[in-house]
């Protein structure tokens, strides 16, 4: 009897994009917001379309989401209507919806709607880099910074050695990553998916990103964002 022929892991893109951008203040959802004049998110969409190694993308939004028919390009991307009140809970919600689709041992790219900065060099680096590791991994920058902290009153400075910024695509296993965050017990604690698969004392390896895959927060980022993005 010939063996089962082992299918190599496939790399799947989720796009968490139920955000209401609250620091932003921009009256509409930022991930719908134009950056030189495309929506973010189609930035981001299209930065995961580059990839040869992307074998689909799907983008989580709101269940009442009003923007994205005309944003996300039919046939290409698949929306799922089930974003949740937190960051975590769009992403978990969107991986139990992808449950039957996505195989365990297939991987997981979970990138921000609001980093448009992406592309393929830096999927591929990290996908490259990350190998078959067996936990996942994710971008992030060393911190360049002196770092403080601020407490009651008074102000201390924090050793950097060590310390980095975490950015996005984070990547697991699909089986992984849905019991770390199906174990989550607090959204808010769990501000990205690596800290979920921390928490189970799990060490993600650490990919160093780039700043223009920066993270579009507050007003002034949308001109940062346009920078790099017109430099590429
Ligand atoms: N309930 C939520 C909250 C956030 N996100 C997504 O998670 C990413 C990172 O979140 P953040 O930058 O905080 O976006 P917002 O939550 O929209 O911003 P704010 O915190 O300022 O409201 C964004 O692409 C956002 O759309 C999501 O899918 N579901
Ligand atoms: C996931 C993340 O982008 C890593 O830095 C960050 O934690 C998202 O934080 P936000 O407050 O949901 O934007």
């Amino acid at each position: 009897m010939t063996p089962m022929k082992h299918q190599a892991p496939r790399y799947f893109a989720l796009i968490p994009a139920a955000g209401v951008g609250a620091r932003m203040a921009a009256g509409a959802p930022k991930q719908y917001l134009p950056i030189s004049g495309k929506p973010m998110l189609r930035h981001t969409i299209d930065a995961f379309l580059s990839s040869e190694l992307i074998s689909h993308t799907y983008v989580v939004v709101s269940p009442g989401d009003g923007h994205i028919d005309a944003v996300a390009p039919q046939g290409a991307v698949t929306v799922l209507r089930c974003g949740g009140a937190t960051r975590m809970e769009s992403i978990r919600n969107g991986l139990q919806a992808l449950a039957g689709t996505i195989a365990s041992d297939d991987w997981v790219l979970v990138h921000d709607a609001a980093r448009p900065g992406l592309d393929a060099a830096l999927i591929e680096k990290l996908i490259t880099t990350v190998g078959s590791d067996p936990v996942g991994g994710l971008l992030a920058l060393p911190v360049v910074d002196t770092v403080k902290r601020s407490g009651a009153g008074d102000v201390q400075t924090v050793a950097r050695d060590g310390l980095w910024l975490a950015q996005t695509p984070q990547m697991f296993r699909y089986k992984l990553l849905g019991e770390a965050l199906a174990a989550a017990t607090d959204p808010n604690l769990v501000t990205d998916d690596a800290s979920a698969v921390e928490a189970m004392g799990l060490s993600p390896k650490l990919v160093e990103g780039h700043p223009r895959n920066l993270k579009v927060t507050l007003p002034a980022d949308i001109r940062i964002a346009e920078m790099y993005l017109a430099a590429s």
